[in-house]
Formats: structure tokens, sequence, C-alpha cells
């Protein structure tokens, strides 16, 4: 079964693949990208490399490729400046020129920095994206944002940067760590939330059966989401109005992510169930969503496993001065204001500028923030 969803964004639209055994085939559908001496440098980390780099690297050889391939620590840290560094410098020591290919083949954390790299390196090369956790797969990998993180915040340093290519196995799924597969849940949850009720009602009845890995479901958490975010990008590239509605949940988010420090005690895709829980109960604070639709919205976010309060993040308080200040750091702010993605009820998110700090803060003080 394999399934195309295009990303039309003129001359530089691509395809986005999704199917079962397409690793093995991977040669074929890259080929087409590589220049004539036909050289890719595949960039992937230590879980995912010792898993599934030989076959993709015995598909790219028999298409006739030559590959190099950098393994690089797993982990959110990896998304650093160091990081970025170690990988730049590897490719440097592989002479890879600027008519070489990049192939990033991990989770999101290899899809947003091999794909800075890529934006950066020789002022820019191509590159592909073969994602292999369920978050890389329904997210990271479409629409090319690429970045790295600072001890300041999230993807603060980064560029927009498409891929050529994006092909999604869901074969490689059987391997991720059932954690990671509920991380990438939540972003899959997030379309359903921010504009599609029919499919939010549709992961309510089917969550287990994404996170037991059916492939029929997978087909469809992952279709459904890559076709959403292909049709806000094509809008939207740039984010200058409607694609920040794929930031539900991430304001609140990122501010917890970067207090926590970027490591294992927090995953991006934990950050976000907390952080969409927060959107909606924000928005019922204010009156702008009915109450049952926060608590049904949670309600489908603790049923992945997903933590949807502060105090499931980190038994100490989190400082709701810091977190606003955070906040302050978010990609959307503007003229000094915050804005963020809240919502009139489930499927229905809209994008709120100018947001006031003071009941902000109040409701983070209901949420267990200290004051
Ligand atoms: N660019 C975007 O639009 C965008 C969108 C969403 C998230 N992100 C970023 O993506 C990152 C999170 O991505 P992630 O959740 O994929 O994290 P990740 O890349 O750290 O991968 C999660 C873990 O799973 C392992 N793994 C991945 N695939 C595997 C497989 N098939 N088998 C076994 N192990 C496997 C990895 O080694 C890692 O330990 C964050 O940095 C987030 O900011 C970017
Ligand atoms: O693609 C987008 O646009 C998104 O916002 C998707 C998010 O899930 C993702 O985490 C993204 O990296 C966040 O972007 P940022 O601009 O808030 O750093
Ligand atoms: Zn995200």
């Amino acid at each position: 079964m394999i399934r195309t969803v295009p990303v039309g964004l003129g001359d530089r639209a691509y395809d986005v693949v999704i199917g079962t055994g397409l690793i093995d085939k991977a040669g074929e559908h890259v080929l087409p990208f590589l220049s004539k001496r036909r050289r890719c440098a595949v960039v992937t980390d230590a879980n995912v490399g010792e898993h599934h780099v030989e076959r993709l690297s015995v598909s790219l050889e028999k298409a006739g490729a030559s590959v190099d391939v950098i393994v690089l620590p797993p982990g959110e840290e990896t998304k650093s400046f160091e990081g970025l560094a170690h990988l730049s410098d590897q490719l440097l020591a592989l002479n890879l020129e600027r008519g070489d290919m990049i192939v990033a083949f991990g989770g999101g954390v290899i899809g947003d920095l091999a794909g800075f790299a890529a934006a950066i390196y020789k002022r820019g090369v191509d590159f592909i994206q073969i994602p292999t956790s369920l978050l890389a797969q329904v997210d990271s990998s479409v629409g090319g944002k690429t970045a790295i993180d600072t001890p300041r915040g999230k993807n603060l340093i980064g560029a927009f940067h498409q891929p050529r290519l994006v092909l999604a196995d869901l074969d490689v799924l059987a391997t991720l760590p059932a954690r990671e597969l509920a991380c990438g849940y939540a972003e899959v949850i997030k379309y359903g939330l921010l504009g599609d009720f029919d499919f939010f009602e549709w992961l309510e009845k089917n969550v287990h059966a994404v996170l037991e890995r059916d492939t029929e479901a997978l087909v469809r958490a992952v279709g459904r989401s890559v076709e959403m975010k292909a049709e806000i990008v094509a809008e939207d590239e740039k984010e200058a109005g409607r694609r920040a509605l794929l930031n539900l949940g991430h304001t609140f988010g990122h501010a917890i992510e970067a207090e926590m420090g970027f490591g294992d005690a927090l995953k991006h895709g934990e950050a976000v169930g907390v952080g969409m829980a927060q959107a909606f109960r924000f928005s019922a604070s204010q009156g702008l969503c009915p109450a049952q639709d926060a608590v049904r919205a949670v309600a489908a976010i603790k049923a992945a496993g997903l933590p949807t309060t502060l105090s499931e993040v980190r038994s100490g308080p989190f400082g709701a001065d810091a977190l606003i200040a955070h906040m302050g750091q978010d990609k959307k702010a503007e003229g000094g204001a915050l804005t963020f993605v809240l919502v009139r009820g489930i499927g229905e998110a809209f994008v709120a500028k100018g947001v006031d700090p003071a009941p902000l803060r109040a409701f983070l003080l209901t949420e267990g923030a200290a004051g």
C-alpha cells in the first residue's frame, strides 16, 4: 500500500510518500533527485542506525548511489549548536558538494538538525526526509521548518528549507518505543483538535489501534495528518497566518520544555500534550470554548497515556513568570505581545494575538504554577 500526498509549493513542491516496504525501495524513490555523481550523506542517530540504516544503505547503493552514514547520539540534546557544529564538521570531512544530497533518516531531532545543516551547508544543499518516528512521519518531516534549540528556547535558530521528497515507511515504527509512539500521537490528535472534528472522533475510537501499530489505523492516522499539514503549508509556507494553527499547544508546551532543559525527562510530544490541554482549559477559562469541549479534548489526550497537567511533568512547581518569560521568546510574538493558538471548540482553533499576560498568569496559577 502506497499513498502519495503532494505538498504544493510551486518550484519547491514535493511528495510525501506513505506506505510499507519503502526503505527497501528507497533507492528507486531517491535516485531521480540525485545529481550525476549520485552521492548521499545519510544522517541518522544510534537507535535508528542500529535497526534500519543497513537496509537503507543497501537500497541506495543498489540504485547506484554512493553512501556515507553519519551516526549522531540520540536525543533532543543533539539538536543544539554543539550537535550542529559536529554534524557540519562531519559533512565537511566527507567533502560533500553542493550538488550532493543529505538524507535525514530518523525522528524529528535528526530531521530538524540535518535539515538545518542542509539549509546552511555551503549556503544550501538539497535534502530528503526519511522519518522513522510517528511524530516525524506526521509532522516534522513535512513543511520545511528546520532548527536547533538553545538554552533560551525551542527551535530559536533555524531556517525554512523544504525537503525534495519525504518517504514515510510505516514498517519502521515496529521498533519505535511505546513512549515515542505516544509522543507522535500528540501531534496526530493535534490535527483533529485544530481543524477536523471527524478525525478527532475517529481518533477517540481508534487510539488503541494506532498505539498498537495496526497498519490500517496507521495509514489513516498518518495519511490524514500529512494531508492536513500539506494543505496548510501549501497555503502559508512561512507562517504569515494560518500555519500558526499547527502550533496549537506549542506556546505552553515549548515554555515547559525550555524550563525542563530539553532532555529525556520531558519529550516534545509530551510537552505538546500538556500544552494542548492548557490551550483548551485556558480558552474555556476565558469563555471562548465550552467547558465540556475542554474536558473531552483533555480526556482524548490522556487516553494515549500523555500528560495533561504540569504536576505530571514535575513534582516541584513551575514559576508562572518563568513560563511567561519563555513565551515571550515564542516566534509568534508580535510587537512584544504574546500570540496563542486558542480554540472555540474541538476542531475550531484560531490565532489569538495580543493575549493579555494578566489573565494568562492567573490561569497558570490555577494550573499549579507558583506565583
Ligand atoms: N520541524 C517541524 O515541523 C517539527 C514538528 C514537530 C516536532 N519537531 C521536532 O521534532 C523533535 C521530536 O521528534 P521525535 O519525537 O521524533 O524525537 P527523536 O528524533 O528524538 O526520536 C525519538 C526517539 O526515538 C528513536 N527512534 C526514532 N525512530 C525510531 C525507530 N523507527 N525505531 C527505534 N527507535 C527510533 C530515536 O532514536 C529517539 O531516541 C523535537 O525536537 C521537535 O521540536 C519538529
Ligand atoms: O510545522 C509547523 O508549523 C508546526 O508548528 C509544527 C510543530 O508541531 C513543530 O513542533 C514546530 O517545530 C514548531 O515550530 P515553532 O516555529 O513553534 O518552533
Ligand atoms: Zn510540535
